[in-house]
């Protein structure tokens, strides 16, 4: 049996972790044959409920729980941590951007970046859920400066499948059958969900599909994808996060089988021509517990607008929060 693994998980007893902890705890992020030990974080208020949802872990008998730690202190939910999800922020509701989430929540990640520096093993894998997810990942990031920015990412994978998803409908062939999707930039409106790359069955989507669906379809679908759970549900996407966050991480630390898939990963500026010190999701092979950037994509000009305009927009949400960097 392998030694245990630290997973903490904040914003534990909310409704995205409700998801994700129960499949951790299953095996389906790490693998069937890797124990580990839960490190749940929640604010005083919440403590109530994260003791139910530890009630009914306890009650699960999962063989590969080797230990759970509740707690409102991030400074011991992060202690020797190996991965962290940070799911803990306020969601959006109808008619809000996730930008607008910003203020409220910039605190929470400043905060737990701190702790992260402080208590975290040195190789500690961050994955930031909570909304505004990329600029929240910046903040982390640069409240940690003694861990590797590499480490530190903003999920767009739920952007990512919600992508293959909607390819997959419009073609009628199995989710399996696409491959060489993109999302570049921000995990919000302004995202750009590229086909140029994407093959169904091996065949080049672009040649399967009309570019008026893309542009007037496919693209604001997807953007708005968000948006549309919420005026549906009267919430936010819950279990399809979780099974995303599951997704990035599990492909991160055991491998993404050659397979491009979408990260938001830290910008040094020297590729594509996006500034440096933003979190910007591109495409990503994952090996040995390691991320790659895939390079050297030619870029059309279309591509350019959209890449730049949600580049903008995180570089107006760093402005936005620049005391807290
Ligand atoms: N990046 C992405 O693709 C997605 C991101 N989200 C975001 O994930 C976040 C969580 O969403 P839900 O679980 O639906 O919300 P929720 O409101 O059900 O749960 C959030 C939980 O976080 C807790 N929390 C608040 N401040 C905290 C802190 N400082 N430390 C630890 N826990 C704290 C709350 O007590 C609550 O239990 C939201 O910001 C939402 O917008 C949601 C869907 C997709
Ligand atoms: O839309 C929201 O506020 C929640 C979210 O990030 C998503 O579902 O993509």
């Amino acid at each position: 049996m392998k030694k245990p693994v630290r997973v903490a998980i904040t914003g534990a007893a909310g409704q995205i972790s409700y998801s994700i902890i129960f499949r951790v705890a299953a095996g389906d992020m790490l693998g069937k044959d890797q124990p580990v030990i839960l490190q749940l974080l929640e604010i005083p208020p919440a403590m109530g409920a994260l003791n139910g949802v530890v009630m009914e872990l306890n009650d699960c008998a999962f063989p590969l729980v080797a230990g759970i730690v509740a707690t409102d202190d991030p400074n011991v939910a992060f202690k020797d941590t190996d991965y962290a999800v940070l799911v803990g922020a306020r969601p959006r509701g109808p008619g809000m951007e996730r930008s607008d989430l910003l203020m409220a929540n910039a605190k929470i990640f400043s905060v737990q970046g701190k702790a992260l520096n402080d208590h975290a093993s040195r190789d500690v894998k961050v994955l930031v859920v909570g909304n505004p997810a990329n600029t929240n990942a910046l903040i982390t990031l640069k409240n940690a400066p003694d861990l590797n920015p590499r480490n530190i990412t903003a999920m767009m994978r739920l952007d990512h499948n919600r992508s293959i998803s909607q390819i997959s409908e419009k073609l009628g062939c199995p989710t399996t059958s696409i491959e060489k999707m993109v999302v570049w930039g921000n995990h919000s409106a302004t995202q750009y969900p590229d086909i140029s790359y994407a093959t169904a069955e091996g065949a080049p989507v672009k040649d399967k599909v009309d570019n008026d669906w893309y542009v007037k379809t496919f693209i604001p679908t997807v953007q708005q994808r968000g948006a549309a759970i919420i005026k549906a549900r009267g919430a936010s996407s819950a279990a399809s996060a979780a099974s995303a966050a599951i997704d990035h991480m599990r492909d991160w630390a055991l491998g993404s089988n050659g397979q491009w898939v979408s990260m938001g990963v830290y910008s040094k500026g020297n590729s594509y021509g996006i500034d440096e010190d933003l979190i910007y999701s591109r495409p990503i092979t994952c090996e040995n517990g390691e991320w790659k950037e895939i390079t050297g994509l030619e870029v059309n000009s279309f591509s350019r607008e959209m890449m730049t305009a949600t580049e903008k927009e995180l570089a107006g949400e760093r402005e936005a929060i620049a005391e807290m960097l």
